[in-house]
């Protein structure tokens, strides 16, 4: 199959784009995996389908695979590209589009900086639906469910420490680090995801306070690795940083890829997020069958 395909970033965080807005490309796990690999195929951390809305109220609808090959709820870098991708294909005339994810609705808006503003959605604190389950903790660490849940996870060396559980529709473990660029990401990443409590898999924030109005963060993704920023997971952070009373209302996340603005007013309140969305080139490329 030779397919078209456009190279896009957001703050570093790298995408391909496929339009199936005429009609799906039904590509497998396997040629997900292919086209996201940096060596025998265009290289990306996630790849992005663009498609026909299905439901009245919706514009379109947004798929989500990591780099591999597993369908997610959420992306927000991508969000962002994909309403500069939408504009510029002149497949909207709009500067604003609703679009459906697998799991909630997002509004996409193009600022007239040439920044995109997302509204994503509510951030989700019931375990039940992070996916979250105190059950894969130590008896110990259970016990601090008490307030929202920090969670005591114990490191390979038995030290415990602490993540704080949220989803953006995908799940996010934030720790609080007093050094981001001193963190052990890729070592550290994987041990949370390796903990029974994530029973879908975690992407995994290591988040600096810089001061009420900044941070530094790093993120482990679930199903990429480590990647240059992480847009659902500066919303983690933010709104964990914000529960914790560290954080103000209106927060800039400097990530290795570039800076994001998360704003969050509180509880019941959605999230949104403002960054950057670059188009890098254009090609086509002959996905083995
Ligand atoms: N790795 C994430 C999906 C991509 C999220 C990230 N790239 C973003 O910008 O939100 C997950 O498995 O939930």
């Amino acid at each position: 199959m030779h397919i078209p395909f456009t190279k896009m970033q957001g703050a570093g965080n790298d995408f391909v784009v496929l339009d199936e807005t005429q009609g799906r490309l039904g590509l497998s796990a396997a040629q997900y995996r292919f086209l996201a690999d940096r060596h025998f195929g265009v290289g990306a951390d996630q790849i992005l389908s663009v498609r026909a809305a299905s439901a009245p109220g919706i514009d379109f609808e947004y798929a989500i695979h990591n780099a591999d090959g597993g369908e997610v709820e959420h992306c927000g870098n991508g969000a962002r590209c994909f309403m500069r991708f939408v504009h510029s294909r002149g497949l909207t005339a709009q500067n604003s589009v609703r679009v459906q994810t697998m799991e909630r609705v997002l509004q996409l808006n193009m600022q007239d900086d040439g920044r995109v503003t997302v509204d994503m959605g509510l951030p989700v604190f019931e375990l039940a639906q992070i996916p979250f389950d105190p059950q894969g903790l130590q008896p110990e660490a259970t016990a601090s469910w008490q307030k929202w849940p920090l969670a005591q996870l114990e490191s390979a060396q038995g030290a415990m420490f602490s993540v704080a559980v949220v989803s953006m529709g995908n799940p996010h473990a934030v720790h609080l680090v007093d050094d981001a660029e001193a963190t052990p990401v890729a070592t550290l990443g994987p041990l949370v995801q390796s903990q029974p409590c994530f029973p879908n898999g975690v992407n995994v924030g290591f988040m600096q306070v810089v001061s009420r109005s900044q941070i530094q963060l790093r993120v482990y993704e679930r199903g990429a690795g480590e990647t240059l920023a992480c847009g659902t997971g500066a919303c983690a952070a933010v709104v964990a940083g914000i529960r914790l009373g560290l954080l103000d209302a209106k927060v800039d996340v400097d990530t290795h890829g570039g800076r994001l603005t998360i704003e969050w007013a509180g509880l019941g309140q959605p999230v949104r997020m403002t960054g950057p969305a670059t188009t890098v080139f254009d090609g086509s490329i002959t996905i083995p069958d």
